[in-house]
């Protein structure tokens, strides 16, 4: 049975700092059962904080990033390199400085990609990595927005009643329009999910969540664990 548990740090540096020693230490016990490690991250601000964190841990000399896959959960559909895609803003942060295997950094495409600005296509060419990599993820990151969204999935949006492993989606109320996400159910294989969320922004959705609330972040589930990593101005309204 699937296990909720909620920790609660004084602020957002240290919410960073430990789900980055937390993150670590789950790539090195995964590499250890399976050899290799399977991490699905995240974008935005919190996202960021914790990957910077990540390169300064002693603790992450004993992972071998050779054998890590790294996939997103949802991509802004822009051209590669733009400041605002989440790979982007991950490489800047810490990828580009790790002995990562690049076949392994499975970025989601880009609209300048070999699908062009097709969204559909390219979110299809992602759906087929990761159906041909098995969908094993042993930890699987995410924001939450103010509204309550994770990924791209956005509160009462069409795309959240789309079927697949990774879809397309316009129209999403904060920019750009149009992105790539992985579905509900993909985000449901993980063996962890982990929701990563500072600020008092985010004390609103957070707190509806946590009191059985229907939004996004609260139909994010792990098959094993589903961990609440949050600042106390997060969790100030649970
Ligand atoms: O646009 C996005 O926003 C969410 C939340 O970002 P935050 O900066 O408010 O933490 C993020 O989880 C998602 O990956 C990203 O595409």
């Amino acid at each position: 049975m699937s296990e909720t548990v909620v920790v609660v740090v004084p602020d957002a540096d240290i919410l960073a700092s430990t789900v980055a020693a937390r993150l670590v230490i789950r790539i090195i016990d995964a590499q250890a059962v399976h050899g290799t490690a399977s991490v699905v991250l995240t974008g935005g601000r919190v996202a960021a904080k914790v990957l910077r964190q990540v390169r300064d841990l002693p603790a992450a000399a004993a992972i071998d990033w050779s054998r890590v896959d790294l996939w997103w959960g949802d991509e802004r559909f822009l051209p590669s390199g733009d400041p605002d895609r989440n790979e982007t803003q991950a490489r800047e942060a810490v990828l580009d400085t790790l002995p990562l295997d690049p076949a392994r950094v499975h970025a989601m495409p880009a609209s300048d990609g070999p699908d062009g600005d097709d969204a559909d296509a390219a979110a299809a060419r992602y759906a087929a990595a990761l159906s041909a990599a098995g969908l094993r993820f042993d930890v699987l990151m995410l924001g939450v927005g103010e509204d309550g969204h994770v990924a791209s999935l956005f509160p009462g949006h069409p795309v959240l009643e789309k079927e697949g492993i990774a879809v397309a989606t316009y129209d999403s109320p904060k920019p750009p329009p149009t992105r790539i996400t992985l579905t509900l159910a993909t985000i449901g294989n993980a063996d962890e999910v982990w929701l990563v969320a500072a600020g008092p922004d985010k004390a609103e959705p957070i707190g509806t969540v946590l009191r059985g609330g229907d939004l996004p972040a609260a139909r994010a589930r792990g098959v094993r664990k589903t961990l609440f990593l949050l600042d106390e101005a997060a969790a100030s309204k649970r």
